[in-house]
């Protein structure tokens, strides 16, 4: 049995929600993670330091007793922001991120940023305070195919910002295009992309071809196959700027199996499982905890993480549940299409 042992994993990019659904899949990310960068887009969104605290409190009232997790707080940016309580809560310790949807581009966007103009003094303080602005990056125009919505954005938005505000930290959040990887490789510093485990192994026929399949719409949506082969090759260089953001989005089943079904897939019950599997297949499992554990508290910096997990291969393959059950109906865990058979040790499916 082949075993790798790396420093505990943390997800630069976690949607927990609320409520039952909080309690129902926070125990999934709160088992193999250590941190995770918590997104701010509930209904109504987190969008001051007084909400983020009371939202972390929700997140510790329902963590199982002996995980060991800390949620690392983001705000919502949006045009009313006060730069004032964003430094208040960054220099308290409690905001490690803002975030920017533009208004429209994804699920619970409508508060989200019209005119980046408008926020540009809460930019400026946060390029003093040195944090992080973690972003969705797709335009919203619709005479934009969705397809190239973010190779859009990056020509039209990001890199603009950059050249407006070279001070500032950017995160571009979930990268799905090689125009993505490629523009975050060649930045020399205050640029960084999350990848999410999806979007390393199906591309967009996994939700088209054969039938529509909701499970798999994301948003940014998954591209052709050459983008996910780019998105592989990116993960597993190790290269410093590229670490995991699972963007694990729960949505109860039946806002997915709908006409106008949600995007967002739910991917922290497997999350490990399929990323060893990439990088196993990609001959690269001995950069996984660059990708995992090493370049994400880096960026961010903050220490990497002391403890160790073991992720052991097993022979056969493992029943990882199909889906999670919360008190409001149950919600379908992403399927890669293939056997999985990594654990981590002491895990229920081990
Ligand atoms: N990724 C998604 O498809 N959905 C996310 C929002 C987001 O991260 O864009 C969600 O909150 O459901
Ligand atoms: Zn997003
Ligand atoms: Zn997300």
């Amino acid at each position: 049995m082949k075993t790798l042992t790396i420093r505990r994993p943390d997800d630069w990019h976690l949607h927990l929600r609320d409520g039952a659904v909080l309690d129902a899949v926070l125990p999934h990310s709160s088992a193999d993670f250590a941190r995770a960068i918590i997104m701010p887009n509930l209904v109504p969104p987190v969008v001051t330091t007084a909400d983020a605290l009371a939202y972390r409190e929700r997140i510790m009232a329902a963590l199982p007793e002996g995980h060991d997790f800390t949620p690392l707080m983001t705000l919502y940016l949006t045009e009313q922001t006060e730069p004032d309580d964003v430094a208040a809560g960054v220099e308290s310790g409690l905001i490690k991120a803002l975030k920017l949807y533009p208004a429209g581009a994804t699920t619970n966007s409508q508060s989200g940023v019209r005119d980046l103009t408008r926020v540009q003094p809460v930019l400026e303080r946060m390029a003093e305070l040195g944090i992080p602005l973690c972003i969705h990056g797709e335009v919203t125009d619709p005479a934009i195919d969705i397809f190239d919505r973010e190779a859009a954005f990056i020509d039209q938005v990001l890199e603009p910002l950059r050249k407006r505000l070279p001070e500032l930290k950017i995160v571009m959040e979930h990268v799905t295009t090689r125009d993505g990887v490629d523009y975050v490789r060649s930045a020399e510093r205050n640029l960084a992309g999350t990848l999410t485990p999806h979007h390393l192994i199906i591309n967009r026929n996994a939700l088209l071809a054969g039938g529509i399949r909701p499970h798999y719409y994301c948003l940014p949506v998954a591209k052709r196959e050459e983008h996910r082969l780019a998105l592989r090759e990116a993960a597993t260089s190790g290269d410093r700027r590229l670490f995991l953001g699972t963007d694990s989005a729960p949505h109860l089943d039946p806002m997915k199996e709908c006409a106008c079904g949600c995007a967002g897939v739910f991917n922290s019950v497997n999350t490990l499982a399929c990323v060893a599997h990439v990088f196993e297949d990609e001959g690269a499992l001995d950069r996984l905890e660059a990708f995992t554990s090493l370049n994400g508290p880096a960026y961010y910096g903050l220490p990497a993480n002391e403890t160790r997990v073991t992720l052991v291969r097993h022979d056969t393959p493992l029943a990882y549940p199909k889906s999670v059950p919360t008190a409001e109906g149950a919600i379908t865990v992403f399927d890669p299409m293939f056997p999985l058979h990594w654990a981590v040790e002491g895990s229920p499916v081990g």
